[in-house]
C-alpha cells in the first residue's frame, strides 16, 4: 500500500478536456475548432451554436473543470501529494499546446494525463491521443525537450466515478413523487456516436457499449441493494449529431420518453453516466430538451447528478495516478474496479479505436514518442 503514495516517475498531472465558449464571441470560433477540417460553413456553425447562444454563449464544461481542478489540488494536498495540476484543452483556451509549453518551461518530464472523458472510443479516447501527439508535434517544431505524457486509464468502473453516480440516481429516485417512485424506469445516457466508431472501440472492439452496461448493472443493483427495488433499466442515447445517412446508436433519450409513455412507465429517472460533468450536453439535450418531451408526455422526469468535482472522484484521480506510478516503476499495483469487465489496460495497443484518417496518437503503444 506505501507504494502507491509515491507519484515517482510523475511530476505532473494534466486535466485534458473539450474546452468550451465563454461568452457570445466565442461560440463560432469554438465550433470551427470542433469541426476543424470538415469544411462546414460558419452560418451551419450558427445553428449548430444555438444551444450555447440560448446560455448567452456560456458553456458550463471550463466552470466545472475549474471546480475539478480545485478539487483536485486540494485532494492532493489533503494526503500530501506535492504534484502540481495543469489544464489544457482539445477545442478553447487553455489550449493544450499552450499548457504543455508551459509544463515544459516549469521544467516537467513526466506527465499524467487525465481526459474528462471515462469510457473507450475514438471521441473519447484516441482522438485525445491525437491532440496530444498534434501538441508534442509542435513543441518539437519549437525545438523544446519533450516530455514524456502518459494517459491514466479509463475510470468508468472506478468506485469514485461510480458511488457518486449511485448516490445520485438514489436522490432522483427521492426527489420523484411517492407514487411513482417504486416504478419508475433508468435511463442511463451517453453520447451517442457512429454505430462504426462503438464497433470498433477498445482493443476488442464494441467497448464503448459494453463499459456503459456495466456501470449501468452495477448502479443498479446498488440501487436494489439499497432500497429493495429492482427498477427497469436501459442504455440509451443523446446529443447524436452527423449526417443521418450514418447510423449512429440508438434509441434517442426523447424517442425513449415517448417509448416508455406509451408503455405507462409512471416516471423515469436520467442518468447521464457517460458524462463527467454537468456540461452543455447534460444542460441542453436532456435538461432542456428532453424536459420539455417530458413535460409534454406528462410524465414525470428527475435527471441525475455527473460527480463533477466530487471529493470522491478527485480521491480517485489521485488513486489512479499512484497505481499508474507503482506500475511504472515495475510494482505491483492495486487496481480498484466494480462491475464484471475489470480496471482497464494502462496503455491502449497499437490501432486502439482507430479513426477513418489514420494520424499519429501519443501516449498508447502505437505512440511516436516515447
Ligand atoms: C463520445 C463523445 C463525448 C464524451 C466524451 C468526452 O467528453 O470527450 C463527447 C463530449 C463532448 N462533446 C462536446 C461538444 C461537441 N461535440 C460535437 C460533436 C461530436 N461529439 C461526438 C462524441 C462525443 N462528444 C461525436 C462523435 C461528434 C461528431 C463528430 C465530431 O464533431 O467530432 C460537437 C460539434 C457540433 C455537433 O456536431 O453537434 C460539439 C460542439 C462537449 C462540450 C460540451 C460543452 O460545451 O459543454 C463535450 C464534453
Ligand atoms: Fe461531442
Amino acid at each position: 500500500m506505501s507504494d502507491q503514495r509515491d507519484p515517482d516517475p510523475y511530476d505532473a498531472l494534466l486535466l485534458l478536456s473539450f474546452g468550451g465558449p465563454e461568452g457570445p464571441e466565442d461560440v463560432v470560433p469554438f465550433l470551427q475548432n470542433v469541426t476543424r477540417g470538415r469544411g462546414i460553413p460558419d452560418e451551419r456553425l450558427r445553428e449548430v451554436g444555438q444551444h450555447y447562444f440560448r446560455f448567452d454563449g456560456i458553456s458550463p464544461i471550463n466552470g466545472q473543470n475549474r471546480a475539478l481542478l480545485d478539487a483536485l489540488r486540494k485532494d492532493f494536498a489533503d494526503h500530501g501529494l506535492d504534484l502540481p495540476v495543469y489544464w489544457g484543452n482539445r477545442n478553447w483556451a487553455p489550449y493544450l499546446t499552450d499548457t504543455l509549453r508551459a509544463m515544459v518551461a516549469d521544467g516537467h518530464k513526466r506527465i499524467a494525463v487525465l481526459a474528462t472523458s471515462a469510457y473507450a472510443s475514438y471521441s473519447g479516447c484516441r482522438q485525445y491521443r491525437e491532440n496530444l501527439a498534434d501538441s508534442l508535434a509542435a513543441l518539437e517544431a519549437e525545438g523544446l525537450d519533450l516530455p514524456r505524457v502518459d494517459k491514466l486509464r479509463h475510470y468508468f468502473n472506478h468506485p469514485g466515478f461510480v458511488r457518486p453516480m449511485i448516490d445520485g440516481v438514489l436522490a432522483s429516485l427521492a426527489s420523484l413523487p411517492e407514487d411513482v417512485r417504486t416504478g419508475a424506469h433508468l435511463a442511463f445516457t451517453t453520447h451517442s456516436i457512429p454505430t462504426a466508431a462503438a464497433d470498433s472501440a477498445g482493443p476488442g472492439g464494441g467497448a464503448y457499449v459494453a463499459q456503459h452496461l456495466d456501470v449501468a448493472q452495477v448502479i443498479v443493483d446498488a440501487i436494489r441493494e439499497q432500497t429493495g427495488v429492482e427498477h427497469p433499466w436501459q442504455l440509451v442515447y443523446q446529443s447524436r449529431s452527423g449526417s443521418p445517412q450514418t447510423p449512429w446508436l440508438e434509441p434517442d433519450i426523447c424517442d425513449h420518453l415517448e417509448t416508455l409513455h406509451g408503455e405507462g412507465a409512471p416516471a423515469v429517472v436520467m442518468a447521464p453516466i457517460g458524462f463527467v460533468s454537468d456540461h452543455m450536453e447534460v444542460l441542453y439535450d436532456l435538461d432542456t430538451e428532453a424536459a420539455d418531451k417530458a413535460a409534454e408526455l406528462n410524465l414525470p422526469v428527475a435527471r441525475s447528478a455527473t460527480v463533477g468535482a466530487d471529493p470522491r472522484f478527485a480521491a480517485a484521480v489521485r488513486d489512479l495516478l499512484l497505481e499508474r506510478a507503482a506500475s511504472e516503476r515495475g510494482r505491483t499495483a492495486e487496481r480498484c474496479a466494480l462491475g464484471a469487465l475489470g480496471p482497464s489496460h494502462d496503455l491502449c495497443p497499437a490501432g486502439c479505436c482507430p479513426s477513418r484518417a489514420a494520424r499519429p496518437a501519443a501516449a498508447g503503444a502505437d505512440s511516436p514518442y516515447a
